[in-house]
């Protein structure tokens, strides 16, 4: 087994992500790169590189009561290493503080910032004796005591307090902050989730099953040799969230079902494995790199009848005459503000005009899917996210400029304890405070009359 340094790679990823990079495709390059390294080191980078993206504005709040300087005046390197050191100081309970100030001075010389290494020591070892006294915006101040205490950028917490209240906003944004569950759907082409699971505890790991969907699997530990059967294609990784928007669409066999956003392919695939592997499926993406994935994750799956092809639906499709599809589902482009525990440096990019931009795209796009519908076929509308301007907004103009459309409420065809997920216009709303720690995931189903 080799060793490597996880603070050093830590701080390497966090200036990837600085620059654009997503933290966890970044961190996943990193880990598989190194197979052979020790777990507890893979684990501190983990929980370094997302602890620090997650609370970075608690990190940040704490940090400013001891640097002279305005945080955001000093040079990007330096802030990350205060925050990673400062991330160690206040949140890592089995991080010595001295191995914290001390391994972060280091890190300061490796990565040629040595001329911070005065104010990293002294910052660091003034926040390690003060940390007791820092005077955290409690839950009486909610828009400071999310900003500050629970990370959420002040435009987020004041939207959140406006359309939740504090008590709601509060128990959301400390759901985001913990890690997200490892959730698994067990792919039924090729086995079942009671005979995965005997598989998994076979060799060593540990899971129970979803509360709701039926293939869904949480892992909660891992066995020596990580999760059985990747290669034979026996699971995919997706939230349970995500897997109820396949049970949504309803697919059968023999039908041609359209995923208009389809990259990487997760709900493509689930669709294939629902309809028995004997529907038809056009999956579009956009980016034709990302096409290429789903095209893998069929192969892997054992899925067929997919074909994948790269498609822009800001614009019009010529390719396939009106009414050809039996079902579509447009999981949309959005905000992502539901999947923040798995993205977590989507809560600093995220600007109040993207959303607003997302949702002229998701109007867009729905506007262009709807001719392709058979009458009488379904369409489903998903997003990972709750603004409402990319949810209820987008479904009233979809409706009011395409009247051929009614929504359905689908409870009367799904298990009845799905039944508290639909709100009383029937759209399925997730969140991972009360779901069985799902993903916050919204969605409509729509009949074209
Ligand atoms: C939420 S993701 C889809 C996730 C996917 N359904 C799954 O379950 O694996 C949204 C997708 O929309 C794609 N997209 C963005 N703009 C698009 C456009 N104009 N036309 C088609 N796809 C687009 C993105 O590339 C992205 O892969």
């Amino acid at each position: 087994m080799t060793t490597f340094d996880p603070r050093r790679a830590a701080f390497d990823i966090l200036c990837q992500v600085e620059d654009g990079a997503f933290s966890d495709l970044a961190l996943d390059r990193f880990l598989v790169s190194q197979p052979q390294t020790d777990p507890r080191d893979r684990g501190l980078l983990t929980e370094l590189v997302y602890g620090v993206l997650r609370r970075r504005g608690r990190i940040d709040f704490a940090l400013s009561r001891f640097c002279r300087q305005p945080l955001h005046k000093l040079e990007p390197g330096i802030l990350c290493l205060l925050r990673l050191g400062a991330h160690q100081l206040l949140h890592l309970d089995k991080v010595p503080a001295r191995a914290a100030v001390y391994e972060t001075v280091e890190l300061a010389r490796k990565v040629k910032l040595q001329r911070a290494c005065g104010l990293l020591n002294g910052v660091l070892r003034a926040l390690d004796r003060e940390k007791a006294r820092i005077p955290w915006p409690a839950a009486a101040d909610p828009q400071a005591h999310l900003e500050h205490t629970l990370s959420i950028p002040g435009w987020l917490a004041k939207r959140w307090l406006a359309e939740w209240g504090a008590e709601e906003a509060v128990a959301l944004a400390a759901a985001f902050l913990e890690p997200a569950p490892t959730t698994l759907r067990v792919n039924t082409l090729k086995t079942s989730r009671d005979a995965y699971l005997s598989e998994l505890r076979r060799q060593g790991g540990e899971g129970r099953p979803g509360h709701y969907v039926p293939e869904a699997l949480h892992v909660l530990a891992r066995g020596d040799s990580g999760l059985p059967g990747n290669q034979e294609g026996w699971y995919q990784v997706q939230d349970q969230a995500s897997q109820m928007m396949a049970h949504l669409l309803d697919p059968h066999p023999g039908e041609h079902i359209l995923d208009a956003c389809a990259a990487p392919g997760g709900k493509t695939t689930h669709i294939a494995a629902l309809a028995a592997n004997d529907a038809l499926i056009t999956a579009l993406d956009l980016h034709p790199q990302r096409v290429t994935l789903i095209r893998d994750g069929a192969v892997r799956l054992g899925c067929r009848g997919v074909e994948a092809e790269a498609c822009d639906l800001s614009r019009t499709p010529t390719k396939w005459p009106p009414e050809s599809f039996d079902r579509i589902l447009v999981d949309a482009p959005c905000s992502g503000l539901g999947v923040l525990r798995r993205n977590p440096e989507t809560r600093w990019r995220r600007k109040a005009a993207d959303i607003r931009q997302m949702a002229q795209l998701q109007k867009t796009i729905l506007h262009h899917v709807a001719p392709l519908l058979r009458s009488g076929g379904t369409l489903v509308y998903s997003v990972c996210t709750f603004t409402p301007e990319e949810t209820e907004a987008v479904i009233s103009d979809f409706l009011a400029r395409h009247p051929e459309f009614v929504r359905q409420d689908p409870r009367d065809s799904l298990p009845e304890h799905w039944h508290n997920l639909f709100d009383s216009q029937g759209a399925l709303r997730t969140f991972p405070h009360r779901h069985d720690g799902m993903d916050a995931f919204w969605a409509v189903r729509m009949i074209k009359k």
